[in-house]
């Protein structure tokens, strides 16, 4: 166990405050130290930690400057903040981080007033910036506001929609775009190679610095009308780039990891700008740390590690990971059918599409942090008869809704959606959770959606979306291993819309929709212990559903639980609405739907959001024994 590093200066500053006490000499210790800090921080929890060393120096620059938090800084995505947590009154804590009761991995209002906009999905902070400089303006409060936001997050589509708007308003917004050319994979897309061209030109930045001596003494001394002529006259010289033509003052690109440059520019932004400016600041991702400035990943996302060696934590699975599963599946169908295609916005690994691209990569693509345009993209192949798989994690699904609406199910194309991630995914807590999928998939029209029980189930999932043509599919699973089950040698093609019992009983019935089957079968075994012989049946579809397992169940039994990982609305809502309409609720049936809560729910390792949830094998128990006026059987919680 290494000890702590030793942080002297570090030590002396708890706020923004006590920072800008320091002289800029002093910079670059602090920095070291902050570096320090944060790398033996994380090695203990894990997290993110390649985005954070790479913003060090701009987060010590950006309070040095500005006077947080007063003046509003937002970070997109929000997983490079660990420094700034570390230098705004969080450093005591900054070893709960991503754990139960501790701090959140991304910023969050609720956590500090050094955190003006919660963030955690990419692309958000430019809107939320614009909305907090017109306020600022409105009010006359005339603060500054700046947001920084990486490369990779350029490549979605509302960064664009909130810079259209900005440069329209002439706010007084500071844009810092951090180009450490990485996304979570190296970035993909026009827009990186063009900030690529920007970074490399080296006529380009011996004009922007004669540009930049122009802007700051022309902002002082004459009105904008004649500092933007020359400004736009200038940029005919060197060609205006794309952010000025959209009504920035571009400044840059200067090195992120300078004091010398970071600290000269942010104080003439801060005295000087009056519209939207965008400050194009290159920086490294993994500075400073060898493993990660070496890694392919940049260590974005860590388990514990080793900080001599920089050797992470090997978790031993018991059984494969969904995703694995997910991957090895598609492979194999796409090596049967050179119709599957693979489509991931920006999380090739974290979804398993890298496989599929090692395998076949002129039928796999990448389209950066994307979501709405993969899913319509994803349309367009299917108009023309591909299979494409679409694969996204459930809570980013979320960003596309109306064009799987409006593009893929109106239209009724086949797109196949693999749903990782589904349910409560630990460490990223609320922002990450997969909890809506269903409930927003399964109310509509032609939908068929599906949920793995396990990892064999998800095998048989992947080949019958390939092989159903007739109109979108989805199937979800969680983040994490499997449950150990056997594995066919290939999927088999499910029936549509049929679940299966898989164990028999006549008293109470268990109807899962998703993973929980494994602790309902636990809970069945309590169950049948305490006299209440249950079955447990796995639904399999939540659209279009099993109508005849679940008369089946309803017309057998006293009792019967839906239980899935996920918020109201989805499976649970389907099964009673369909027991509503067929009066099998007239006979005294006993139902109870067992779902995530209405809450958001923080981080904690997902067994306990399951449990806390009453989605695992005591909370099934209870269940039954609160519906039937019991007492909490003896030795079952719940
Ligand atoms: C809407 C959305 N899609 C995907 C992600 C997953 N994700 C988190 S960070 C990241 C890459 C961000 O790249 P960049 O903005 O360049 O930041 P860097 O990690 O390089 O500092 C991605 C794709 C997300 N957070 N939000
Ligand atoms: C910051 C972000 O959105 C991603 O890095 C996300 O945290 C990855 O989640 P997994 O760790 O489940 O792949
Ligand atoms: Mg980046």
């Amino acid at each position: 166990m290494t000890q702590p590093p030793k942080t002297p200066l570090l030590d002396k500053v708890t706020y923004p405050a006590d920072l800008r006490k320091l002289e800029d000499r002093d910079l670059p210790q602090l920095a070291r130290e902050v570096r320090d800090e944060m790398i033996d921080a994380v090695s203990k929890t894990g997290g993110h930690l390649g985005a954070g060393l790479g913003v060090v120096e701009l987060t010590i620059a950006i309070h040095n400057v500005f006077n947080t938090p007063d003046d509003r800084l937002i970070f997109d995505v929000g997983h490079q903040c660990y420094p700034h947590k570390i230098l705004t009154g969080r450093r005591d804590r900054i070893r709960t981080l991503r754990q139960e009761g501790g701090l959140s991995g991304f910023t969050r209002r609720a956590e500090s007033e050094y955190d003006p906009f919660g963030a955690a999905h990419s692309s958000t902070s430019i809107s939320a910036g614009l909305g907090m400089a017109v306020a600022s303006d409105l009010s006359g409060a005339k603060r500054n506001v700046i947001a920084v936001i990486g490369d990779g997050a350029m490549s979605a589509g509302m960064a664009y929609e909130a810079l259209n708007n900005a440069g329209a308003l002439d706010a007084r917004l500071i844009v810092i775009l951090n180009d450490n050319d990485m996304s979570i994979a190296p970035p993909t897309g026009a827009m990186s190679a063009y900030l690529a061209r920007l970074a490399s030109g080296r006529t380009y930045m011996g004009m922007r610095e004669v540009g930049k001596k122009l802007t700051s003494y022309l902002g002082k001394s004459v009105d904008r009308a004649i500092t933007r002529a020359v400004e736009h006259a200038r940029g005919y010289v060197t060609g205006g780039t794309m952010f000025e033509e959209m009504g920035f003052y571009h400044i840059g690109p200067i090195d992120g990891h300078s004091f010398e440059h970071l600290l000269p520019v942010l104080r003439n932004v801060r005295d000087n700008a009056h519209g939207p400016v965008l400050i194009h600041v290159v920086t490294q991702k993994g500075k400073g740390y060898a493993p990660a400035e070496a890694a392919a990943d940049k260590y974005h996302g860590v388990n514990k590690f080793d900080v001599i060696t920089g050797a992470q934590a090997k978790v031993k699975p018991n059984a494969p990971s969904y995703t694995a599963v997910f991957a090895e599946a598609l492979v194999q169908e796409a090596e049967f059918d050179d119709k599957i295609v693979g489509i991931t916005a920006a999380m090739p690994s974290g979804t398993g599409l890298d496989k599929l691209a090692d395998a076949f990569p002129s039928r796999c693509f990448d389209v950066g942090i994307a979501e709405q345009h993969a899913v319509t993209f994803a349309a367009g192949l299917a108009a023309e008869g591909y299979k494409p798989f679409t694969a996204l994690y459930s809570t980013f699904l979320q960003r596309a809704f109306d064009q799987v609406v409006h593009d893929v199910a109106i239209q009724g194309l086949p797109v196949r959606f693999p749903i990782d991630r589904a349910g409560f995914v630990g460490a990223d807590g609320p922002t990450h959770a997969g909890s809506f999928d269903t409930t927003f998939l399964a109310t509509l029209p032609g939908f068929v959606v599906m949920a793995a029980a396990d990892e064999a189930e998800l095998k048989h999932m992947v080949r019958t979306a390939a092989a159903y043509d007739a109109g979108p599919i989805s199937f979800r699973y969680p983040r994490g291993e499997g449950v150990g089950v056997e594995m066919p040698v290939r999927g088999e093609i499910l029936q549509i819309g049929k679940g299966r019992i898989v164990k028999e009983g006549t008293k109470v019935a268990l109807l899962s929709f998703g993973t929980r089957l494994a602790d309902c079968m636990l809970a069945a075994e309590d169950l049948d212990a305490a006299g209440l012989s249950t079955t447990v049946a796995d639904a399999r579809f939540a659209k279009p559903l099993d109508h005849d397992l679940i008369r089946q169940l309803a017309r057998h039994h006293e009792m019967l639980i839906t239980v899935e990982e996920g918020a109201v609305g989805g499976f649970g809502s389907h099964v009673l609405q369909f027991l509503s309409t067929e009066g099998l609720l007239d006979n005294g049936l006993k139902v109870r739907s067992l779902v995530m809560p209405d809450l958001w729910v923080e981080q904690a390792k997902p067994e306990v959001m399951n449990a806390q949830a009453g989605l695992d094998r005591a909370g099934i128990v209870g269940t039954v024994f609160r519906a039937l006026g019991r007492p909490a059987a003896v030795g079952f919680a719940g």
